[in-house]
């Protein structure tokens, strides 16, 4: 059963309403053109768009919000020219509280089910690095436009996390099955160019400018189409996967407290932090 579809009889209303969102000490920011309807997400959360616990709950407000305005499109993308997002914030899991720690597995899968299932297009405009929860949030687009010389991939296993099964069929249905599962256990980490080979990524912009007016572009091509029929085909193709996710979702987090939990995944983590600080100083 379709989970929410795009309803035309309330566009019109919208058409008339609609408003540009924007505050500048905001963790997301959202700006909507009100000639096209597309809205621009920026993800504001200095220095690397870490998700902590508060930045996931606002990209769930905010898209939810957008469902209920009935927008045209959505771009994704980052306030930082480098780091488009730097995964879940490991800051979260260094000895954490347990209670926190559910609240912020149960809030990525809640991020990753409503990005996913918009009924509106959706395109990540990957504007610098996209290591883990990074790529989570640009797989959950429709499209993705990546600026060059950047990384992206789903490094958790490098890092001793194991990927959950809803972020490996995202990851499956975008490069295929087979590179899916060798790419997911080795953690392998893209640059941009090897990124488009594999159908990671759809197309690259040498800048932000250019990468924004191919963004757009995928947007317009659905500008003579039924929004009916879009949303429905998008959302009978996806519900599945999120309903799928959604009964397996406390088992899930229970997999992850306790691999977190681990005294070696805690060891291993302070030798990360401390690998990305030399790396800094040097
Ligand atoms: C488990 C299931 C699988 C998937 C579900 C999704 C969940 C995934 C788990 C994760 O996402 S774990 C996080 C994985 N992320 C990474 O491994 C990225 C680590 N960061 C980097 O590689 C680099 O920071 C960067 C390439 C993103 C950016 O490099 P650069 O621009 O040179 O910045 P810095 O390295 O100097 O970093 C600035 C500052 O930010 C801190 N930081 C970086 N990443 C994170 C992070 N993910 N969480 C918290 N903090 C992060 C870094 O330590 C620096 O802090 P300072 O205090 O030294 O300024």
């Amino acid at each position: 059963m379709l989970r929410k579809i795009f309803n035309p009889a309330r566009l019109s209303r919208f058409q008339r309403t609609m408003v540009t969102v924007s505050s500048s000490d905001a963790l997301v920011s959202t700006e909507v053109d009100d000639k096209t309807g597309y809205a621009t997400v920026t993800l504001n959360r200095a220095p690397v768009n870490s998700l902590s616990l508060e930045l996931m709950t606002e990209i769930v407000k905010t898209v939810d919000e957008l469902e209920r305005s009935n927008i045209r499109g959505m771009v994704l993308t980052s306030f930082s020219n480098k780091v488009f997002c730097a995964g879940l914030d490991i800051m979260e899991m260094v000895n954490p509280d347990l209670d926190r720690l559910r609240a912020v597995w149960t809030r990525l899968q809640d991020t990753w089910a409503s990005l996913y299932g918009t009924s509106f297009p959706t395109v990540a405009l990957i504007n610098g690095h996209a290591p883990a929860g990074g790529c989570l949030l640009a797989l959950c687009c429709e499209y993705r436009v990546m600026c060059n010389n950047f990384n992206i991939g789903l490094n958790e296993t490098q890092l001793g996390l194991a990927v959950p099964p809803w972020l490996q069929g995202t990851m499956r249905q975008t490069i295929g099955t087979r590179e899916a599962e060798i790419h997911c256990i080795k953690g392998t980490m893209f640059n941009s160019q090897d990124a488009l080979k594999i159908g990671l990524v759809d197309e690259l912009a040498a800048e932000n400018g250019e990468a924004m007016q191919r963004a757009l572009h995928y947007l317009n091509t659905f500008k003579q189409m039924s929004p009916y029929a879009r949303s429905a085909t998008k959302l009978l193709m996806r519900n599945k996967d999120i309903e799928d996710m959604k009964r397996g979702r406390k088992e899930d987090v229970e997999r992850f407290v306790e691999n977190v939990m681990n005294s070696d995944f805690q060891n291993g983590l302070t030798v990360y932090l401390q690998s990305l600080k030399n790396r800094k100083n040097k």
